[in-house]
C-alpha cells in the first residue's frame, strides 16, 4: 500500500540549496537540518547559536526534521516534512496530548501542512496527541499499525510506505513491547535521506529497549535510531552503536530474558488512562474545531 499526499510538481525553486539554521532551547536536538543523499555540506559558524550552510552539489535537500520532547513522560515526538515540496507536507510521530499545541504551533511557524499524526504503538505511559490534532487540524489522518488493534484513520502493515511529498517512510514490524509495535524507517532510494533514520518507538531505546525483535539490526550500521523515550539525556544513536554497546541486546537470549524479567519497573502512572484512550487513538472521534 502506498499512501501519497500532494501533487508531484517539480519546479526550479525545489532545487535551490537551502538549510535552515536554527537553535531552540525547547528542543533536545537543538538544530534543524535538511539534507539529501550525496550532497556535500559546508558550514560556517556565524555566532555561538547560528550556523550558515551551503550545499556544494545540485542535489535538493529535502527533509526537515525536529526532535521534540515531552518531559512528564520523557517522550520524543518527531516532526518530519518534505520542505522541497510546494505544499511542505509534514507528519508527526508519537505526539503527546500535553504538547499538541506546542507542536502545532511549530508546524504553523514553519509553514508546513500536517497530513499525518502517527503512532508507533499503543502507548501505556501517556495519551497520544493524535485525536486532539485531528480535532484542531481538519484533514489530518491518524495512523497506527493494524496489529495494534487500535482505532485510527489509516492502518499500516509491515512493508507499507507512507509518503509525504517526495519522501517516504517504510513500516517495519518490531513487536515485543506491544504486539502492534512498528518502526518507521526513512526510505531507501537515491532521493531519500542518508543515512537512513528509524523511529523505533519503545522497541529499541538508546542503550536499552522496551523489547525488540532484531528487525532493527538488519538496517545498515550507520542508520540513525530515534526512540520514543529517553530517561538518561540521550537523543539519538545508531544501529552500529547499539550492536556494540546496548547492555541488553548484546547478551545471549537467556541473559536477555533474565534482564527483562527483572527490570522491576514501577507500574506506569498513566497506564489506566492512557491505554483505553490510545486504543481509540486519543479521542479519535472528536469533531473538528478551529485552531
Ligand atoms: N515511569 C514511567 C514508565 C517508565 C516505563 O516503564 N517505560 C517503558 C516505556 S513507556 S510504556 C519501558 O519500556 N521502559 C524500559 C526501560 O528500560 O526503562 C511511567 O510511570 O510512566
Amino acid at each position: 500500500m502506498l499512501l501519497n499526499v500532494g501533487t508531484f510538481i517539480r519546479s526550479a525553486t525545489r532545487f535551490s540549496p537551502f538549510i535552515i539554521p536554527h537553535s531552540s532551547p525547547s528542543s533536545p536536538s537543538s538544530f534543524c537540518f535538511s539534507f539529501s543523499p550525496k550532497q556535500t555540506v559546508s558550514f560556517t559558524l556565524q555566532s555561538s547559536q547560528m550556523a550558515s550552510f551551503t550545499t556544494l552539489s545540485q542535489s535538493p535537500p529535502k527533509l526537515l526534521f525536529r526532535q521534540l520532547f515531552e518531559k512528564e513522560s520523557s517522550t520524543y515526538t518527531y516532526l518530519l516534512a518534505d520542505c522541497s515540496h510546494p505544499d511542505k507536507p509534514a507528519l508527526l510521530i508519537d505526539p503527546v496530548d500535553r504538547t499538541v499545541d506546542r507542536d502545532l504551533n511549530l508546524v504553523k511557524e514553519l509553514g508546513l501542512k500536517l497530513i499525518y499524526a502517527m503512532n508507533t504503538h499503543v502507548h501505556a505511559d501517556h495519551v497520544t496527541g493524535t485525536g486532539l490534532i485531528k480535532g484542531k487540524v481538519p484533514g489530518v489522518k491518524s495512523v497506527i499499525s493494524k496489529a495494534s488493534g487500535s482505532k485510527a484513520d489509516v492502518f499500516v502493515e509491515p512493508g507499507d510506505k507512507i509518503s509525504f511529498g517526495d519522501l517516504f517512510l517504510e513500516v517495519r514490524a518490531t513487536p515485543g513491547h506491544t504486539m502492534g509495535c512498528v518502526t518507521y524507517v526513512t526510505g531507501d532510494g537515491p532521493d531519500q535521506p542518508q543515512p537512513r533514520m528509524a523511529f523505533t518507538g519503545d522497541a529499541l531505546l538508546i542503550r536499552g529497549c522496551g523489547r525488540t525483535d532484531f528487525q532493527i539490526f538488519t538496517l545498515p550500521k550507520e542508520t540513525l535510531l530515534y526512540p520514543a523515550h529517553d530517561y538518561k539525556g540521550f537523543s539519538v544513536t545508531t544501529v552500529g552503536e547499539e550492536m556494540l554497546y546496548n547492555p541488553r541486546l548484546t547478551k545471549d537470549e537467556e541473559t536477555f530474558k533474565n534482564i527483562m524479567e527483572n527490570l522491576n519497573l514501577a507500574y506506569p502512572k498513566m497506564i489506566d488512562v492512557a491505554v483505553p484512550a490510545n486504543m481509540v487513538c486519543g479521542l479519535q472521534d472528536l469533531e473538528p474545531k478551529a485552531n
